[in-house]
């Protein structure tokens, strides 16, 4: 589960307090508001990514354990954009390879490090549990932008993220692509039993069961200091 406690964000002119908030594992957390209004700044704050221009103070929880000052590569927090940025030189399985953890088993032995095969394997075990193994040994520039979509979900997945982070991710596709990746994201999501929050434009992106939070209930413009 993830919590957000006592978070307040604070720039020259403006400010959002937000309630305390808490996103159950599999569940989805939608952030919205008007243009300009923080929602990306929020969600860098949770990544790790401490934005410059304003302050944010608050606790990030994640499984019990606070987060909050922790840096990004310590937070198993995942991340998918509308740009999936995927290693051009290599193809789909050997991306997705990449992302695997090296040491897949936590242990208070000498950790097993896997070997090259294993997480090919693994990767490949991945694409057919989704029935995309056809793209496997696919290169990027050659998949359409549903399929990147899908292939940066899955690394992002396979990295074994505790959260899951989503920036509009699907607004440069087609209506009915993006509909269709809509669902078949927040399907894996939940089944992975990941809690995820998404930074959305567009109430058509937004499934039913998602929680939402708009900032715009929360900002008060402040005098300019
Ligand atoms: N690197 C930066 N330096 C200075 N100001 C910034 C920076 N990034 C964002 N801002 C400002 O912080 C405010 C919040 O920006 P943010 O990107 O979080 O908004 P947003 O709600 O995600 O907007 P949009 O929906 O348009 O993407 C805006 O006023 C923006 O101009």
């Amino acid at each position: 589960m993830l919590e957000i406690i006592n978070c307040q964000i604070e720039a020259k002119t403006w400010r959002i307090t937000l309630p305390d908030i808490d996103v159950q594992k599999g569940e989805l957390l939608v952030i919205t508001g008007p243009s300009g209004i923080g929602k990306s700044t929020l969600l860098h704050w949770l990544l790790g990514n401490i934005p410059q221009h304003v302050t944010i103070k608050g606790q990030i929880i994640l499984s019990g354990i606070n987060i909050t000052n922790l840096a990004i590569e310590q937070r198993r927090v995942g991340l998918l954009m509308q740009d999936v940025y995927l290693f051009p030189h290599l193809n789909v399985q050997d991306n997705i390879c990449f992302a695997l953890p090296k040491y897949p088993q936590l242990s208070s032995k000498k950790p097993q490090r896997s070997s090259k095969k294993q997480r090919r394997d693994a990767a490949m075990n991945m694409l057919e549990q989704i029935n995309l193994v056809h793209l496997g040994t696919r290169y990027p520039q050659n998949l359409s932008g549903g399929e990147r979509s899908r292939v940066g979900l899955i690394r992002a997945l396979a990295n074994q993220p505790q959260v899951m982070l989503l920036d509009e991710p699907f607004a440069a596709l087609d209506p009915s692509t993006r509909e269709q990746m809509g669902d078949w994201a927040f399907q894996q999501l939940t089944e992975q039993n990941i809690p995820s929050v998404m930074v959305s434009h567009d109430v058509e992106d937004i499934p039913a069961s998602a929680k939402q939070i708009c900032l715009a209930d929360y900002y008060q413009a402040s005098e300019q200091k």
